[in-house]
């Protein structure tokens, strides 16, 4: 399979159920906001379905599924959230398995890689920090680094200007809808991770170039170009 009409010269990744696993984070970040709101806990089955379109969506999830909540509840459990996340962040986050090998290779490949994620900056930038991975990008582009977020594809092609490179020779891995969407926005080619969150869809209903197993399958798909 062609992934490109060029060769690939950047990756664009995916943070959150694609590089890490920060599920455990988030979930208790979650619940920690719920019971103070004065909220049920929610299992963590129902928190996973609800990452990837930022935060204050989770939380508007959190509080709405199922529940009933004013605007003004909404905002103040963000701030509550955004409390505790800052808190928890990265406690009991893990890398998945082939992400550092992958990275590494890339980097050897002299591939230009940047992080595009949902989450906002000011807990995106320490995480990466604490897990070790900032020195592998030339880019990160946050969910409120400009005023869109995934799927619009203004974020992908910001990350490739901030790279240096054309949208078209760049290739983006995601595990949701929202990647696949502002891939194709961009028209660059995506490859889906099957284990990570895909806000509760089946990662093979969701239209993109390629599903892979474990991060290190990317490298012989650029390899194939
Ligand atoms: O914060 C989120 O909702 C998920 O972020 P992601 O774009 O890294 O998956
Ligand atoms: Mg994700």
């Amino acid at each position: 399979m062609k992934l490109a009409r060029f060769p690939v010269r950047a990756v664009l990744f995916d943070l959150d159920g694609t590089l890490l696993d920060t599920i455990h984070d988030l979930a208790d970040a979650a619940n920690l906001t719920l019971a103070e709101m004065g909220r049920p806990a929610r299992p963590l089955e129902q928190i996973h379905s609800f990452v990837g379109k930022g935060i204050p969506n989770l939380v508007r999830r959190c509080m709405t599924e199922d529940a009933e909540a004013g605007e003004g509840e909404i905002d103040q459990a963000v701030a509550v959230f955004r409390r505790h996340y800052a808190d928890v962040n990265g406690r009991s986050t893990r890398i998945y398995p082939g992400v550092i090998e992958t990275l590494e290779a890339m980097r050897a490949m002299e591939l230009r890689l940047a992080c595009v994620t949902n989450k906002a900056e000011a807990f995106t930038l320490p995480l990466l920090e604490r897990m070790g991975l900032t020195s592998y990008f030339g880019a990160v582009v946050s969910g409120d680094t400009l005023p869109v977020k995934k799927p619009d594809p203004a974020v992908l092609h910001h990350a490739c200007e901030l790279l240096g490179v054309a949208s078209p020779q760049a290739l983006m891995i995601g595990d949701s809808a929202n990647d696949a969407l502002a891939a194709r926005g961009a028209g660059m080619p995506v490859l889906l991770v099957t284990y990570g969150y895909s806000e509760g869809m089946a990662v093979d209903t969701i239209e993109c170039d390629g599903l892979l197993s474990i991060a290190t399958g990317a490298l012989d798909r650029i390899a194939a170009a």
